[in-house]
Order: C-alpha cells, then sequence, then structure tokens
C-alpha cells in the first residue's frame, strides 16, 4: 500500500521505515526541513538501534525508494492512508495538549479536500479517551468538506515501542490494537498491518472501537508506570529496614502474576511519555468526575525519587561548593532523549546546594545542553574526566558503562557515590549508598 505519516520523530520515524521494511511505500510528512533533507539523505534524524540501517536502505540516493519525506502535505494526495505521530505534550495543569494534532489534522483535511476516492486517517499518538471521534476526525473533515463514514474513514492505533528498542518493538509487537468505528476503516487498518502480523509470527490482534483502542494505550503506561512506582515504594521500605530490593524483586518476579519486568527500583520514570501520559489520564478521568487515586499515587512516589537520592546525599557530603560528577543524562540507557530525565530534578537539586557540577552520558549531553542552555553544568568527555577531583557522584542513568567503571574511581577527591539506577559496583574504599539497597 501507499501510505503516509504525518510526523518525524521517535515513533513517525520508526513505522514510516518500518512500513518500508514491511514492503509499503511511504511518505514521511514533517514542518522540519532539517529532519526531511536528513531522511531523504538516507540518513536516520534520531538515535535509534537498527534504525539507520532501515533509513539507508529504504530512503535516499541507495535506498529501495520505497521511503521519502518532505514538508508539503500535498504528497499525501496519492497515499490511501495517513498515520497521525504528531507531540500531544501536556499544558501545565497536566491535561492533553491536543493543539499541534489539531494543526496537523487540519492541514491534512485542507490537503484531503482535493482527493476524490475514500482516504483513511489513523492516529497514532496517545490521545485520550473520545479525542479521535471528538476532535481530530472532526477537524479533518471539516477541513476537507468531506463526511466521516462515505469518504474520510478514521481509526487509532496506539503505539507500543519503547525509545532504544523502537525497531525491534515495532517489528516483534506483543499485540497489534485496530480501533476502527466502521468495518470499512477496520479492512484498511488490517491490511496495512497484515504483512506485520505475518512477519511477527501472529501476534494478538486486537479489533475494537476508536475509544477503548485510546484507553488501552493509557491503561498500558499507567499500568507500566504505577508498576515501577509501587517497586520503589516497596523499594524504599526495603532501604528503612536494610534489605535488597533486588534481592526482594528477583523473588517476587518469579511469581507469574507479577512477572520480572519492570522491577528495576531506583530513581523512576522519565521520558516523553510516562510523566505526560499519567498527567493527561488523570486530568481526563478527573474532567469526567474521577480522582484515580492509584494513578495520582504512582506520579507522587516518582516525584519522590531523586529527592530521596540527595537524601542519601546529604547524609555523606555537604556539597556545596564541592564537585558533584552526574554520571548519565538520559531518560534511560540506549536513548540520547532527555525529555523529563529524572536528571533534570537530580540536577536542579545539586545546583540548589551550591554544588559544582560536571556530566557526562554516552549520547545525551548535547540534548542536555539543548535542554537547559544556561544551566551551570560542566559536561566532561568521559565518566572517568568527571570523576576527576570529584567529592561525590551520583549515578542517573544505568548504562552498560558506568557497570565497568572501577580504577577510575580512584581519581575522586572523596570516593563518595550514590547509585540511582543499580548499576555501580561498590569497591573497596568506596562509600557507596544505593536508592533502594
Ligand atoms: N516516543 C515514544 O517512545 C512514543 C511516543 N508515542 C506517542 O507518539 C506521539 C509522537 O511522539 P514522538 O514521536 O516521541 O514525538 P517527537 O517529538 O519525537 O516527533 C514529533 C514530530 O512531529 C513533527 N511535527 C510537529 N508538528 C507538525 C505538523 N504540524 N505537521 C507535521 N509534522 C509536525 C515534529 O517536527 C517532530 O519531528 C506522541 O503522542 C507520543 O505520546 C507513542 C509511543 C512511543
Ligand atoms: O508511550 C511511550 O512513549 C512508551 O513509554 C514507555 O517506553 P519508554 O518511555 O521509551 O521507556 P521504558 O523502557 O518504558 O522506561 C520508561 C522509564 O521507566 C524507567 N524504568 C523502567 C523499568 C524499570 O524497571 N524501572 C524504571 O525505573 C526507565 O529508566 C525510564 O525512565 C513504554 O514502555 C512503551 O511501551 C510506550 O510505548
Amino acid at each position: 500500500m501507499y501510505l503516509s505519516v504525518i510526523g518525524s520523530g521517535y515513533v513517525g520515524t520508526t513505522i514510516a521505515v518500518c512500513f518500508a521494511e514491511l514492503g509499503h511505500d511511504v511518505v514521511n510528512v514533517d514542518i522540519d526541513q532539517e529532519t526531511v533533507e536528513t531522511l531523504n539523505g538516507g540518513e536516520a534524524p534520531i538515535h535509534e538501534d537498527g534504525l539507520a540501517d532501515l533509513v539507508a536502505e529504504h530512503a535516499g540516493p541507495n535506498g529501495t525508494g520505497r521511503l521519502r519525506a518532505t514538508t508539503d502535505y500535498e504528497a499525501i494526495l496519492e497515499t490511501e492512508a495517513t498515520f497521525l505521530c504528531l507531540p500531544t505534550p501536556q499544558r501545565d495543569d497536566g491535561s492533553i495538549d491536543l493543539s499541534i494534532m489539531r494543526a496537523g489534522a487540519a492541514s491534512l483535511g485542507e490537503t484531503l479536500a482535493a482527493k476524490d476516492d475514500r482516504h483513511t486517517v489513523i492516529v497514532k499518538s496517545t490521545v485520550i479517551p473520545r479525542s479521535t471521534t471528538d476532535t481530530i476526525a472532526p477537524t479533518v473533515a471539516d477541513a476537507a468538506g468531506k463526511t466521516i463514514g462515505a469518504d474520510l474513514g478514521v481509526g487509532m492505533n496506539p503505539e507500543f515501542l519503547r525509545e532504544g528498542s523502537a525497531v525491534r518493538d515495532f517489528l516483534n509487537p506483543d499485540k497489534v490494537v485496530l480501533g476502527a468505528d466502521d468495518e470499512q476503516t477496520r479492512d484498511v487498518m488490517a491490511a496495512v498491518f497484515e504483512p506485520l502480523v505475518e512477519r511477527a509470527g501472529n501476534p494478538a490482534v486486537v479489533e475494537t472501537d476508536t475509544k477503548t483502542a485510546e484507553m488501552i494505550k493509557y491503561a498500558n503506561n499507567g499500568f507500566l508506570a504505577t508498576k515501577i512506582s509501587l517497586i520503589n515504594d516497596i523499594g524504599n521500605v526495603c532501604k528503612e529496614f536494610g534489605i535488597d530490593a533486588y534481592e526482594v524483586a528477583d523473588a517476587i518476579g518469579l511469581d507469574d502474576r507479577i512477572g520480572e519486568q519492570f522491577l528495576r527500583s531506583g530513581l523512576g520514570w522519565g521520558g516523553s511519555c510516562f510523566p505526560k501520559d499519567t498527567n493527561a489520564i488523570i486530568a481526563a478521568a478527573k474532567a469526567e468526575g474521577y480522582d484515580p487515586t492509584m494513578l495520582e499515587a504512582a506520579v507522587e512516589v516518582n516525584e519522590h525519587q531523586p529527592k530521596r537520592l540527595l537524601e542519601l546525599l546529604d547524609a555523606h557530603v555537604d556539597v556545596a561548593g564541592k564537585r558533584v560528577a552526574v554520571l548519565g543524562l538520559a531518560f534511560k540507557p540506549g536513548t540520547d532523549d532527555v525529555r523529563n530525565s529524572r536528571a533534570v530534578p537530580v540536577i536542579e537539586r545539586l545546583a540548589a546546594r551550591g554544588a559544582e557540577i560536571v556530566a557526562y552520558d554516552p549520547v545525551a549531553m548535547e540534548n542536555m545542553r539543548a535542554l537547559d542552555p544556561d544551566a551551570d553544568i560542566a559536561y566532561a568527555d568521559s565518566a572517568a574526566d568527571a570523576l576527576d577531583r570529584a567529592n561525590a557522584c551520583v549515578v542517573v542513568t544505568d548504562w552498560d558503562a558506568f557497570a565497568t567503571l572501577d580504577e577510575e574511581f580512584e581519581r575522586m577527591a572523596e570516593q563518595v557515590v550514590v547509585d540511582g539506577r543499580r548499576v555501580v559496583e561498590p569497591r573497596r574504599g568506596m562509600t557507596y549508598e544505593g536508592l533502594t539497597w
């Protein structure tokens, strides 16, 4: 099929190149000229394992030609279905901001006004229940001067990929959720995903309506975020008793009703989605008159973890005027994304204490510098350089590279290490504190 994907970020680029890999022809529409030129040059605009090879294979001068990018929405006219992969950030009050989705939907509708045959729009972005039917579909239809159902189908297909394993996750899903409110749209969505379902060994295909598909996404993220906050809450209890929360987690993970994944207690969750999606569904539920206590508690525990890390540091070092090494800036290993990274509140608290901050991350330093250009942070070329003459070290991201550090700690003025991610091996002469172990 000939598909269009609006938005070429972590999700849009990943699904566009994977759809090309699956045999579809794809045009990626983005407003960012640099992103478009990077893709058309056969290079990946984001750092994701396996993405660069697929982009080189399908886009650019030496590619199959199945993927191209443009800033021109008109390119959508020749396609059969369009995925909307636009940002759905949070407002200051935590509620979802659909303004970018509405802008993209309006541009899409204006373009579709010139199309004669039926077109299918598939919302990929994470949107609160009823957004597709009450906001996005009407915006497209009004701008196109078309009728939902007759000449316009609008469906919802939530995405579950994780950053750092985006390509692998998309090509090996545990489920494909097809949210549609009419059979014709559902059939088009099933046809789009048919090559993926076949290649991925027949994962579950969940066919439902659009608002249920929207909710499945929030429930998925809400459950995962709450699972992490629960193991962090239990981890904080363990710490008070001098118990290793990881030993406890290993044991309870053997119960297949709990499962061993997402039991790594520590600094908690960051990223572009868990924070905004938990806040968005909380705000949406409250607007409907229900107060989701558990989800609110998950957010509260998560916000507490950076504070606990600094309390452990304070117990060993008064960092005022002292050099503190921050190891890790990305919100998790395997990505250069710093959106809502736990490094941000940790660095804020260190700065508030008057510490001299020197940070290192294998790939995310440029993004952190761009996120907060005025921050008084020195950036080191290596973990060893960050540790040089430091009076303390806090570990924020569980990069594998930090697990092998050993004699580098000799360069510290004082070997005080507070580990937020259970990644550093304690060594002789080191004052080591684990956040929940
Ligand atoms: N990042 C992730 O791991 C996942 C994100 N999602 C959801 O997918 C959606 C997109 O997220 P990301 O890909 O992370 O966003 P992103 O910020 O990485 O990419 C968004 C892209 O849209 C482009 N854009 C903005 N306005 C536009 C417009 N009017 N027309 C065309 N392009 C426009 C931007 O230039 C950017 O390239 C969000 O709703 C997010 O919650 C869902 C699953 C995973
Ligand atoms: O909607 C999204 O954007 C995505 O959000 C998460 O994916 P992602 O945020 O990329 O990364 P995760 O691997 O889920 O980690 C999220 C955060 O939880 C933290 N985490 C994860 C696992 C764990 O055991 N403990 C823990 O603290 C990580 O450090 C990270 O800060 C979900 O896992 C994806 O399924 C979803 O599609």
